[in-house]
């Protein structure tokens, strides 16, 4: 090579390692803030091999050790988790839209379509048109107001069968489950497929969103180490793109039933479907963006958002009343207060049931359904507490622990509904006190919240006037968790009911005032007297 060729390229790498070297250098020297602090785990593995199961406390002691925010590198993923409430400040209201984009694990992007649903797409005009309209049709005041009497129907359908099974255990957290699931199917679709039809979607249903919940839930290599994700080696993707099939061909007969001429009644309130559709064929101009993909995979989020959470909301709030007698009196004393004796409970009840909203916000503290609620990711690299925050990576808010931190809450572990009338405007769902946050915050916080909260108080303060309940013999009371994106309880509880003061009270009046000769049951005749709605004789609909 000519000398002065050389010269030069001698001259260019040193020139380079000068500059690589000062850029470095300054980088250690702390102009680049550092990552936070975190345990190192193992090469290539990462802290992979350390996770117990026991995932909620660990994180919790990680905490401890490591400080309110804190690295793990999972494979190749950088995970951080935040616990302090100054520090989730930063995240979802400080940089919130920095931080409001999600990280799909690869079974997450099957069920949600490509991230074309509403929890896990990015941050963009479909996904806002999505939220806004799930806010206007199905959420707002006046369409929950209109949409009473579906959820009237399923509440009512739900205590016929509790009452056929007086005396018998019953799975308190499936009971609430298939409430839930009929009472979100109602509003989707709801009077439209009714029956046989109502009863095999039910059905299927439960299985796929079990399922789903099972895949979702399993850690997976291929989230790990993302080079190996073609090779699918535990088969997660091929499961879930099974499981999905079926909840396509579902969506498509629903849809097909609302599109074929004559197929939906138009009488009544129109359902969720009904008016996506409508909007739809009247090219409305944002909806005419959303793909039928999309439209889909915004019905599934209500289906899979709306059920598991309530029903797990609702069986930890009947295990910590069966495990707490006093508190479980108060709310029955508030029930027959309000409610009184001579009828069933009726959403506008619900506002003026202030102990039971206590119960429910207590259960919620101790127990929130979405422990780190889903999981968000930067889409540019950040600064949180004086840490760096890169791009992409996986960031945990752990509710769960702030929810319980002893130097935020008098007495943590206590389950004292009371705590919420201490100030009681500080405590709400809205998710802007970030010592609290069961349904989130910012703006990818839960749409669903509206009829949640609706759902949820309606079912449960129906379950409590309606019978009381027991454990079986010998049976001990258990208020251990399992970890999953909607928290579980350990081991289900299951409960005996037998009809309240206030259930035998109105049977005694149904028996005298009403008996049917023939008839067996004045009781049961009650329940059915006080239904307006009598679609399904007196059988479960959907029920085992
Ligand atoms: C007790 C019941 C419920 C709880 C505790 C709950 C909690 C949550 C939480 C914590 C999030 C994540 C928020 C965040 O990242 O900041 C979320 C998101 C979501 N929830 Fe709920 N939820 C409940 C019920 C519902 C219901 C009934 C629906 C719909 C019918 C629903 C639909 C959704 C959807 C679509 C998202 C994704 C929002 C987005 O990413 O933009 N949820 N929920």
């Amino acid at each position: 090579m000519d000398p002065f060729y050389m010269a030069a390229l001698l001259v260019s790498i040193v020139l380079a390692s000068i500059f690589w070297y000062i850029k470095s250098s300054t980088r250690v020297a702390g102009k680049t803030p550092p990552l936070p602090p975190g345990p190192r785990g193992l090469p290539i593995l990462g802290y992979l091999p350390f996770l117990r199961s026991n995932i909620l406390q660990q994180f919790t002691d990680l905490a401890r050790q490591y400080g309110p925010i804190y690295k793990l590198r999972l494979g190749s993923k950088l995970t951080v988790v935040i616990a302090s409430p100054s520090l989730i400040k930063q995240v979802v209201r400080d940089q919130d839209p920095i931080f409001a984009d999600r990280d799909a694990t690869v079974a997450a992007l099957v069920l949600s379509r490509g991230a074309n649903d509403i929890a896990f797409s990015p941050q963009n005009s479909n996904w806002r048109f999505m939220r806004k309209i799930l806010a206007r049709e199905m959420q707002s005041n006046s369409s929950l107001e209109a949409s009473y009497e579906l959820r009237k129907d399923e509440v009512r359908n739900a205590i016929r069968h509790v009452y056929s099974k007086i005396g018998e255990p019953i799975d308190v957290g499936e009971l609430a489950f298939v409430s839930d699931l009929n009472l979100v199917m109602n509003l989707l679709w709801g009077g439209k497929i009714e029956g046989e039809e109502g009863k095999r979607l039910g059905a299927e249903f439960r299985t796929v969103i079990s399922k789903v919940n099972d895949l979702i839930g399993t850690p997976n290599v291929s989230d790990y180490f993302p080079a190996l994700s073609r090779f699918d080696l535990q088969g997660i993707k091929k499961k879930m793109q099974t499981l999905m099939e079926s909840v396509d061909k579902i969506l498509d007969d629903v849809i097909a039933e609302h599109e074929r001429p004559g197929g939906v009644k138009n009488e009544g309130k129109k359902d969720f479907v009904q008016i996506l559709l409508e909007l739809k064929k009247n090219e409305d101009v944002e909806m005419s963006n959303i793909t039928m993909r999309q439209l889909k995979a915004m019905l599934q989020n209500l289906i899979f958002g709306g059920t598991d959470t309530t029903a797990t909301t609702i069986e930890l709030a009947f295990a910590e009343l069966m495990n707490n007698p006093e508190v479980m009196y108060k709310v029955q004393k508030e029930l027959s207060d309000v409610v009184g004796t001579n009828t069933l409970v009726e959403e506008f009840h619900l506002p003026k049931l202030y102990y039971l909203q206590a119960v429910l916000k207590e259960t919620m503290r101790l127990h929130p359904p979405v422990p780190f609620l889903v999981p968000r990711s930067p889409n540019q690299s950040s600064t949180i507490g004086g840490y760096t925050v890169p791009k992409n990576t996986r960031v945990f808010i752990n509710v769960w622990a702030i929810q319980r931190d002893p130097s935020i809450w008098d007495n943590p572990m206590e389950f004292r509904p009371d705590r919420f009338f201490i100030n009681p405007e500080k405590w709400d769902f809205s998710g802007n006190n970030f010592h609290y946050l069961p349904f989130g915050s910012g703006r990818r916080v839960c749409p669903g919240l509206p009829l949640a909260e609706r759902m949820v108080t309606y079912l449960l303060a129906s379950f409590l006037h309606s019978f009381d309940w027991k454990l079986r013999e010998g049976e001990k009371y258990d208020m251990s968790e399992r970890f999953g994106i909607v928290l579980r309880k350990n081991i289900p509880l299951v409960a005996i009911p037998s009809p309240s003061a206030t259930l035998a009270k109105m049977t005694q009046f149904q028996g005298q005032a009403r008996r049917i000769p023939g008839e067996s049951s004045p009781m049961l005749k009650a329940v059915s007297w006080f239904s307006k709605t009598e679609r399904n004789s007196m059988g479960s609909k959907n029920y085992t």
